[in-house]
């Protein structure tokens, strides 16, 4: 196994057996110790969360309010000027159970900016966890860079006992001040973990191991504040770019997801469409696709009707909707059931925006399942 040890700009190959086993192993404050001729600069944009609240008890871990700004979030990390030249900015303070798209598009400018104008290494942002993996995705969907984008939060408020948030902070700062591995897409950092944005969700309400792909896995890992990545850099596969630079809309298409369940009435569906205006549902289907034959009838019949687009995803956290598992309904003389899409490796909050993107480029039924066979539904 080759261990490649990464001190500021000089690569010192330690023992060199088998490049296919190489282990990047990074050095976080001594990588970037005076001896490197350049710090990196780093950007950080605040825009809320636990990570910047406050309890009214060092016990208290449910029920706080977003109480603290980015400068404070930054105070509370030592020795953070010896390895990078940051900067900060408070962008939004706010719960992320609240991010609208408007709010996604203020990051945007605001990300892009820091990269191609100002000419940034590489971007932190404090996020709440709860919708942190809905800006990644967003944000991998939208930002074409190979510099990190590094996400992270925290699960306690700042005034907890163990309080999480400085140590995900600083690591995530550690990531994007790291120049040598560019090129992993959007990252999302939390609890010693390194994982990719675009696949990566959050799997428990309360503790603070909670973002998981298991499927994918994650990226790295963070001990004793050394970076390991397991894989050298790579992007997320089948991923569709879309370039939003000069489109100003407010809010995208109102696309509801509906949960499944035993008993599902299918008069929700309906109700979506022809009440509440949705232009696409999608589906948190039981299993792999499962809806009932009955409700998968009212979804084809408002698709011959409305031509609104029915993604399937799942409900389960972990695993797939192939096309294969797609409703197959043949009527005689009706077209066949062409708006279902299955919705691949995405769940169903991921499904959403992929699909709300897609209708905002304006792309039609065929484009759509396209981009959906990036992420092996389709
Ligand atoms: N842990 C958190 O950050 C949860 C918080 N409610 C948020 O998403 O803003």
């Amino acid at each position: 196994m080759a261990v490649i040890n990464i001190d500021g700009d000089t690569e010192v190959i330690i023992n060199d057996v088998d490049i296919d086993h190489t282990v990047f192993r990074i050095k976080s404050r001594a990588s970037f110790s005076n001896s490197a001729p350049r710090l990196p600069y780093v950007k950080i944009f605040g825009t809320g969360g636990t990570i910047a609240s406050k309890g009214s008890s060092s016990s208290q871990t449910a029920g706080y309010k977003v109480d603290l700004t980015i400068d404070d979030l930054v105070s509370s990390i030592p020795n953070i000027s010896q390895f990078c030249n940051l900067t900060y900015e408070q962008l939004l303070n706010l719960d992320s159970k609240d991010m609208n798209y408007t709010h996604l598009r203020i990051l945007y400018d605001k990300v892009i900016h820091a990269l191609e104008v100002d000419r940034y290494d590489g971007i932190v942002i404090t996020h709440g966890t709860d919708t942190m993996e809905e800006t990644a995705f967003f944000l991998q969907l939208t930002v074409k860079t190979d510099k990190p984008i590094v996400l992270c939060g925290s699960m306690r408020p700042s005034t907890a006992i163990s309080a999480d948030g400085p140590m995900n902070l600083y690591q995530a700062i550690v990531i994007a001040s790291n120049r040598e591995l560019w090129n992993r897409g959007v990252l999302v950092a939390l609890n010693d973990r390194i994982g990719s944005g675009y696949y990566i969700t959050k799997s428990n309400a309360n503790s603070l191991d909670t973002f998981k792909s298991i499927g994918q896995g994650y990226l790295g890992n963070f001990v004793n504040n050394e970076i390991h990545y397991h894989y050298p850099p790579s992007m997320p596969s089948g991923i569709t770019h879309f370039d939003i630079g000069t489109e100003l809309v407010q809010e995208l298409a109102e696309v509801p997801v509906l949960y499944a369940h035993q008993g599902f009435n299918k008069q929700m569906i309906r109700m979506c469409i022809e009440q509440l205006g949705a232009q696409g549902i999608v589906f948190a289907s039981m299993g792999a696709g499962s809806m009932s034959d009955e409700v998968n009838e009212m979804a084809y019949e408002m698709w011959l009707e409305h031509k609104v687009p029915f993604i399937y995803s799942k409900r389960s956290m972990d695993g797939m909707v192939p096309k294969a598992a797609l409703p197959k309904i043949h009527h005689e003389g009706k077209p066949a059931f062409e708006g279902a899409i299955a919705g691949g490796y995405l769940n169903p909050q991921k499904a959403r925006l992929l699909l709300r993107m897609s209708m905002l480029a304006g792309m039609d039924l065929p484009q759509i399942k396209r981009v959906f066979e990036g992420v092996y539904g389709g």
